[in-house]
């Protein structure tokens, strides 16, 4: 007897009545799409939870991929018995076993199937009791237990588990739309496109970058930050923007005090263009109230003039204490924190203006036409689609 299941819970999505199905279709699409390298692996479905058929392979590894999968509340090791009561006790004891160092324990038995002819109650007492006999030095605690022995009989099997695997929650990626993520290479916004990720969302990126003020290191490292975001889900686009002349040309023209917000705002106009080509439905920015000269809400108000897109700013209420806890757990801090220029603080006049005003930014665009340099900026973007394989050196620009 052996461990042969992974069992996944999805807490939240059953919760979502009709659009429940196109859901856990999404889901079972994600998990598979996780653990193909894995030979054999099986992901099947029943009502309400999902299995992952280990076919001999070991659970750990498997289990570390999908802890990063959206939409998997929890998941526990299982094995797969006949819905017997002798094949149940036995798959009981072998679960309660592998527990070595609990000193207490509960059985809690789940009739789905009524085919089988024990009634749960009076099966955790028989199993209770079987467990005890065939043990030393460890005693039933329905309260606090170190370990739960958890049964499931289903139609077709029944399945038991002895531990919960907690797991990151949310909706599958895909299951919310598309939005394109304003990257920088700072710690906010791939915090950002983690949280949007896990309410469904399916990223693309933009970056803009401004060579030679900007480096090559520094493109590379919006692309290790897309690669670290691709362990949650799945592949990325990356639209890397070449940003230098545009910006010039905004330094060079319009008033010192106003540049800043007149670059935002031609960031939203140039990601909004991709939205169009890509089918996107909305922006996502690593944002948040008053930090900085840009996001303060009168900032905001006049920046967001120049969109319709609804713009999702997760970190909105986030100190930025937690948005580094996030940024470390989710592994884009060490990147992040490495020292390469971000395009838009290296052309931040002394002093922006913190409570811009829309009619004066309207006026001050209005005598200038931006017009053939933003096409030149548009018609120059490339972009690259960064897996969670795609190998990332020096070397990649070469492929842009
Ligand atoms: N070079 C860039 N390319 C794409 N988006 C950018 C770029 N620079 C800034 N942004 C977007 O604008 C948001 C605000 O940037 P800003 O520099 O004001 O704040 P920040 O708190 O330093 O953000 P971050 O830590 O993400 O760089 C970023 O979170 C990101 O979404």
């Amino acid at each position: 007897m052996n461990y042969d299941h992974i069992l996944i819970r999805y807490g939240e999505m059953a919760l979502k009545g009709k659009n429940i199905k196109q859901f856990i279709i999404k889901l079972q699409e994600n998990i598979q799409q996780k653990i193909k390298h894995f030979e054999g692996v099986k992901v099947k479905r029943t009502q309400g939870r999902m299995f992952v058929l280990l076919n001999g392979n070991e659970p750990e590894p498997i289990i570390e991929k999908l802890k990063n999968v959206f939409g998997i509340h929890s998941l526990s090791i299982a094995i797969r018995v006949e819905n017997t009561e002798e094949q149940i006790k036995e798959g009981a004891l072998y679960a309660l076993k592998r527990e070595a160092n609990a000193k207490t324990f509960k059985v809690t038995v789940k009739r789905i199937s009524k085919d089988f002819p024990i009634p749960s109650q009076q099966m955790n007492q028989i199993l209770g009791g079987h467990l005890l006999a065939n043990t030393n030095d460890i005693t039933v605690n329905v309260h606090e237990p170190d370990v739960e022995v958890r049964v499931e009989i289903r139609k077709e099997a029944t399945y038991i588990t002895s531990g919960t695997i907690r797991c990151r929650g949310g909706l599958p990626v895909g299951t919310s739309g598309k939005s394109l993520l304003l990257l920088s290479g700072g710690i906010d916004s791939p915090v950002a496109g983690f949280l949007a990720m896990k309410r469904g969302v399916q990223l693309e990126a933009i970056h803009f970058h401004s060579p030679p003020f900007t480096s090559e290191r520094a493109k590379q490292k919006v692309l290790d930050l897309t690669q670290t975001l691709t362990k949650y889900g799945k592949s990325i686009k990356v639209h890397i923007v070449p940003f230098t002349k545009l910006q010039q040309e905004i330094f060079r023209e319009m008033p010192n005090d106003y540049a800043m917000t007149i670059m935002r705002r031609m960031m939203f106009r140039i990601s909004e263009r991709i939205c169009e080509q890509e089918e996107i439905l909305s922006l996502t920015t690593g944002e948040n109230l008053g930090q900085v000269a840009s996001q303060t809400m009168q900032s905001m108000h006049t920046i967001n003039e120049v969109t319709n897109y609804p713009i999702i700013r997760p970190l909105i209420s986030m100190d930025k204490q937690e948005v580094i806890e996030v940024s470390q757990e989710i592994g884009t801090y060490e990147t992040s924190i490495q020292p390469y220029e971000d395009c838009c603080t290296i052309f931040v006049p002394k002093s922006p203006k913190t409570k811009p005003k829309r009619e004066k930014v309207n006026y001050y665009e209005s005598h200038h036409d931006f017009t053939p340099t933003m096409e030149e900026t548009i018609n120059g973007i490339e972009t690259v689609k960064i897996t969670d394989k795609t190998v990332i050196d020096q070397s990649f620009k070469d492929l842009l």
